[in-house]
């Protein structure tokens, strides 16, 4: 599990471990990672041309001593003093008792520049780049340069992952510590290009509960249902899925397609696309009546495709079984009716939806997606997986749980149904016993993972190649 914390949790770890420190150590080993980071990057340090941007604050100072230890090594180092009067004196010591050299003309240096260290901002940066910065920025990303974001990409919020005003996209980021939130979340993240992690101590000093955490490989293949020998179809559970409609009967079988690929014994359809969903997977067991007449389930999905059947939405979510709601059941939902609910309920909308949702335009949730999918989960008492370029799943506790974000997201998934293959997936790991927030968590994983399959067979990809690939993809993780 990737784990990542908010600047206060990371300030206050960083106090404790500071205090059994001689001064200035743990911006020394920083500042050594950092370093040797670049000199991965460069390949040849002796005689490569380095820019340091430096801020006024402690990421600055970072800067400036992977700056003097760049110069050791025979790198012609040149540091920008973006706040000359503010500059972390012992850094700037170090690097000019080293070789480096301070420059007035940034923009001189910046067009012959191997590599650019963008120490402007870190955890302490608030709103985009200062207009002054802004010229020096643009020159560095328009450059040949490799740029190097020190712990964060200058101008994008650490906590939330947004983009305020102007922010430095880096090639590379090289975070201290721990993760910050905004690393794992768009906008911001597309900023920071490849991250690679540096241990400086603070793992100890950190608490047990992230604000957020990514699942990798092994927790995927852990929360995976198996069959136990002694299983037959109704134990491995049975999911109901309700979707499709005489206008849109291909949503009914591409969410039964995610369903039948996601762990439980059988999968039932109820709706108006039975022929279709028969003709693909005559496995389904078929029911043209209401949900609630259409036998035992452990879980529901309801909505991909459904039209206008509130009925429906109304009869799932008056079951005592786990409902997913996706697509028009989130337009027909009654947030009263869901937060009356003893059985647990995962919503599953994209920006729009969750716009819609949340009464706000779509513009600001997808800039501000953390806060967006922790509005939902807190005002519905509901699981939420907000979908998109980056996929969150938070609980309805609030920070009590880790909010779960998916790093297997690729943008191949923009495609017609994609979100309907995610639904059956998902409710098929509901039905198999999964928790809400892994049962999202893990379908956002392999339905990601799936689509980088088929992309690898051949691109462009349909929906229903995603389901197609998904045994490939949880084969993947379970023998990795
Ligand atoms: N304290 C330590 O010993 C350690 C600190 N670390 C580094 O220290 C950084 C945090 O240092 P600071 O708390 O000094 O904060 P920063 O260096 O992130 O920046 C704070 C300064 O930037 C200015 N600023 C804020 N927003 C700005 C904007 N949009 N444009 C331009 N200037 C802006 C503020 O006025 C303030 O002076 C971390 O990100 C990390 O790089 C690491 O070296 C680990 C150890
Ligand atoms: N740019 C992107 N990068 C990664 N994943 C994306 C991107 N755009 C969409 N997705 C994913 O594709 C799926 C689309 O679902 P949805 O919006 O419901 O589409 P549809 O209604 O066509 O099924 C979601 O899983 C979403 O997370
Ligand atoms: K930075």
């Amino acid at each position: 599990m990737r784990t990542a914390y908010s600047v206060e949790t990371v300030r206050n770890a960083e106090t404790e471990l500071m205090a059994r420190l001689p001064e200035g150590a743990l911006m020394q080993r920083a500042a050594a990672g950092l370093a040797a980071a670049c000199a991965d990057l460069l390949g040849r340090v002796y005689g490569a041309r380095v820019v340091v941007l430096v801020g006024s604050g402690d990421n600055g100072g970072d800067a400036l001593y992977a700056g003097a230890r760049l110069a050791r090594r025979g790198a012609g180092v040149s540091a920008v003093l973006l706040a000359p009067d503010r500059t972390h004196q012992g850094g700037l010591a170090a690097f000019t008792g080293a070789g480096g050299r301070v420059t007035d003309d940034p923009f001189e240096v910046l067009a012959v520049a191997d590599l650019v260290l963008d120490g402007i901002t870190g955890i302490g940066g608030k709103g985009g780049l200062r207009p002054d910065a802004v010229p020096v920025a643009r020159a560095a990303r328009g450059s040949d340069a490799v740029v190097v974001a020190v712990d964060l990409p200058s101008g994008v919020e650490a906590d939330s992952g947004e983009v305020r005003g102007e922010a430095l996209r880096a090639d590379a980021t090289v975070t201290f510590g721990t993760y910050k939130p905004g690393l794992l979340i768009d906008p911001a993240r597309e900023y920071a290009g490849t991250v690679r992690l540096v241990g400086i101590g603070l793992e100890a000093h950190l608490p047990s509960v992230p604000d957020l955490e990514a699942l990798q490989h092994a927790d995927v293949a852990r929360l995976l249902p198996e069959p136990a020998a002694e299983s037959d179809k109704y134990r491995r559970g049975v999911v109901g899925v309700v979707a499709g409609s005489a206008r849109y009967p291909g949503a009914a079988v591409l969410a039964v397609a995610g369903a039948l690929r996601g762990g439980a014994g059988a999968v039932r359809y109820v709706g108006h696309a039975a022929d279709a969903v028969i003709a693909r997977f005559p496995e389904t067991l078929v029911h043209a009546g209401p949900p609630a007449k259409a036998g035992r389930v452990q879980a529901w999905v309801v909505g991909p495709g459904l039209g206008d059947d509130e009925e429906a939405v109304r009869d799932v979510l008056a079951s005592d079984v786990p409902v997913l709601v996706d697509a028009d059941g989130l337009r027909l939902l009654d947030a009263a009716a869901v937060r009356d609910r003893d059985a647990p309920t995962l919503l599953t909308p994209h920006a729009g939806e969750a716009a819609a949702l949340l009464g706000v335009p779509r513009e600001e949730v997808e800039s501000s997606r953390l806060a967006s999918v922790r509005e939902l989960a807190a005002h519905y008492g509901a699981t939420a997986l907000l979908k998109g370029s980056t996929t969150l799943v938070a609980g309805p506790d609030g920070s009590r749980t880790p909010v779960r974000v998916n790093p297997m997201g690729t943008p191949w998934l923009a495609t017609a149904g994609s979100g309907d293959v995610l639904s059956g997936l998902a409710g098929s790991l509901l039905a198999a016993g999964l928790e809400p927030r892994d049962a999202g968590s893990v379908a956002a994983y392999l339905h990601g993972l799936a689509a980088r399959h088929a992309v690898a067979e051949g691109a462009p990809i349909t929906s229903y190649d995603v389901a197609s690939a998904l045994p490939s993809a949880w084969h993947d993780v379970t023998h990795t």
